[in-house]
């Protein structure tokens, strides 16, 4: 099969570009073409422009990838890269998800002045973070803490610990070390302690529904593994979540045999409470392990906007 030229559409923020990049690189290497024949078409989304709210107080669902999609069903661009933890759990009928990428580290970082462990940052120290699964978890772990509200591409928030207007941040060490900036992390946070966001660590490539060129071309760079472990904690997410405003963590790992665990997470805004769930089975009932998950938290928990984040 020959693929004359692939566009694929991209946000223009550092982290997006540098993940477009290691696409273009991925399907030159598996389609034996030149890199250039990989057009990386910049679109700038709407979430890309609100800098001074939560996400989730700027209505919420795809933020991030409204206007890509648009320009992949009018046929501007061939194919679309997303960081999967952006991309919400469903897409419009003429799209699908052709592939992931294999995963990078999936954990967060603590970004901090001198300090190694959350443990040590001092009582009223300010965690910025626009993110209510981090913020919550935080709060769990650290109720003596505060939480600012940061917002802005990674190296916004890393400049806002260093010029001291936050005391540290979290961010993705994934999404650091595409960047290059992975020696800026304090501490890296085991999943124990932090469990990380649904998606995290992944690229997600979108195309046309039917697309048959395009299917084929991201299916030589698709990393199963981490296919089935996204199945799993997207549909997990996809169970709880009808807002974006509750915080909720989910990951899923692929072990020997094909056996895939899940672990899932829904904390309470304020960090008062939290419910678990774990789950293991086959890779083959990942998005099945992934709904009873869901469906297991849904029964403890009760009404869900108990544990939301206020509109
Ligand atoms: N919401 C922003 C976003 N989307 C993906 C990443 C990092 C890369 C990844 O998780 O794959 C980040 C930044 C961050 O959370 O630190």
């Amino acid at each position: 099969m020959t693929i004359p030229r692939l566009v694929v559409g991209t946000r223009g923020s550092p982290l997006a570009l540098a993940q477009a990049d290691l696409l273009r690189r991925h399907l030159a290497a598996a389609l034996a073409i030149e890199p250039a024949t990989v057009r990386l078409e910049i679109i700038k989304t709407t979430g890309d422009m609100i800098q001074d709210r939560a996400l989730a107080q700027a209505g919420g669902k795809g933020l991030f990838t409204k206007e890509l999609d648009a320009a992949l069903i009018a046929g501007h661009i061939d194919l679309a890269v997303h960081s999967a933890k952006d991309l919400p759990t469903r897409l419009p009928d003429e799209l699908v998800i052709a592939g992931y990428l294999e995963r990078e580290d999936v954990r967060d970082v603590l970004i901090s002045r001198g300090v190694t462990r959350l443990e040590d940052l001092p009582a009223g120290a300010v965690v910025g973070s626009a993110s209510l699964r981090r913020s919550a978890q935080v709060r769990r772990l650290r109720p003596d803490l505060a939480i600012g509200l940061l917002r802005g591409n990674v190296e916004t928030r890393l400049a806002r610990v260093k010029d001291g207007k936050v005391d540290a941040t979290l961010l993705a060490l994934a999404g650091l070390k595409r960047l290059g900036l992975a020696d800026l992390a304090s501490a890296v946070l085991d999943t124990d302690i932090m469990l990380p966001a649904v998606g995290q660590g992944a690229i997600a490539v979108t195309a046309r529904r039917g697309d048959a060129a395009v299917g084929a071309a991201v299916a030589a760079v698709a990393h199963a593994p981490t296919g089935a472990a996204l199945a799993a904690e997207r549909a997990f997410l996809d169970g709880l979540d009808g807002s974006c405003r509750t915080p909720i963590a989910g990951l899923a790992t692929v072990g020997p045999a094909d056996r895939l665990r899940l672990r899932g997470l829904l904390v309470a805004a304020d960090g008062s409470a939290a419910l678990e769930v774990a789950r293991e089975g086959a890779v083959a009932d990942a998005a099945r392990l992934g709904e009873d998950a869901a469906a297991e938290i849904r029964a403890r928990a009760g009404a869900l906007s108990r544990w939301m984040t206020p509109e």
